[in-house]
């Protein structure tokens, strides 16, 4: 569904030409739930922005069902990791505008993120878990192709943060979503992905990758949750001695 071939990524800026990202080749099939983790300013934002289109590579294509991708486009949707409500509007009124005023689709998409009911609230009424979860009904309502995820959970308290991704991996087994999701968390990406991406320091390269059971139940304290964790880090930690994820 998404091919990413030989992407590179420089920015210019006062300290000169920065590379982010260096020849990253990755495919994400129909249906895959993919994570990319790695230390800070490793370039997980600037592979998401590239595949929503809001910036370009400097090298390599990616495409989107055999297209290369130019622009952003309804195909593609984005949950950030906050503040992508209107504060001045209801939670319906937030979800009209991707919806061209459907009712009948806010009700649907609401009840799927458990905010049944909640039309009428402002985002201030709202706890953070609650409007990401609006953020995230109102981008399913759009039916893109993939789902582009970055960090969208990591403002929020731990508890909730586990709550929301217990719900979101039901919402992507039920709805047959693909998603692309960038975290901190080596845990979160284990719990939700069928691929875990690592990413090396500056320019970020794809140092490792981990196919894991789709099926799979895990609980983030089990055991097996613990040994992979453990050997997600000693690969981080080789890649990168001085970084921190
Ligand atoms: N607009 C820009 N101009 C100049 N440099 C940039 C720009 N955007 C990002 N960078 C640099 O590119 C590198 C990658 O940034 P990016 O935000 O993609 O990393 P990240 O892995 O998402 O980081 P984090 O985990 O901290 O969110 C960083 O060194 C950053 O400073």
């Amino acid at each position: 569904m998404i091919s990413i071939e030989n992407i590179s990524r420089e920015y210019r800026s006062k300290e000169g030409q920065v590379r982010a990202l260096s020849h990253i080749n990755l495919h994400v099939a129909e249906g895959d739930f993919i994570s990319l983790i790695g230390p800070s300013g490793c370039g997980k934002s600037t592979l998401i922005n590239m595949i929503a289109g809001f910036i370009q590579p400097t090298e390599g294509t990616i495409r989107l069902n055999g297209k290369p991708i130019r622009k952003p486009g309804p195909d593609r949707g984005v949950v950030f990791q906050e503040n992508s409500l209107f504060p001045w509007m209801t939670v319906e009124e937030n979800m009209k505008l991707a919806l061209r005023n459907s009712r009948k689709a806010v009700d649907y998409y609401l009840d799927i993120v458990g905010l049944k009911g909640f039309h009428k609230a402002y985002p201030h009424e709202l706890s953070g878990g609650m409007k990401q979860k609006v953020s995230i009904a109102r981008t399913l309502a759009l039916s893109p192709d993939v789902i582009l995820m970055d960090e969208p959970f990591s403002s929020l308290d731990e508890q909730t943060r586990i709550q929301l991704d217990y719900e979101l991996k039901e919402i992507w087994e039920r709805e047959k979503k693909t998603i692309i999701f960038v975290t901190h968390s080596i845990e979160e990406a284990i719990y939700l992905s069928t691929k875990v991406v690592l990413m090396t320091k500056r320019p970020g390269r794809i140092q490792r990758e981990w196919e894991l059971d789709r099926g799979k139940r895990w609980n983030f304290y089990s055991p097996d949750m613990l040994s992979l964790r453990k050997e997600m880090k000693n690969s981080m930690d080789l890649c990168c001695k001085d970084c921190k994820l």
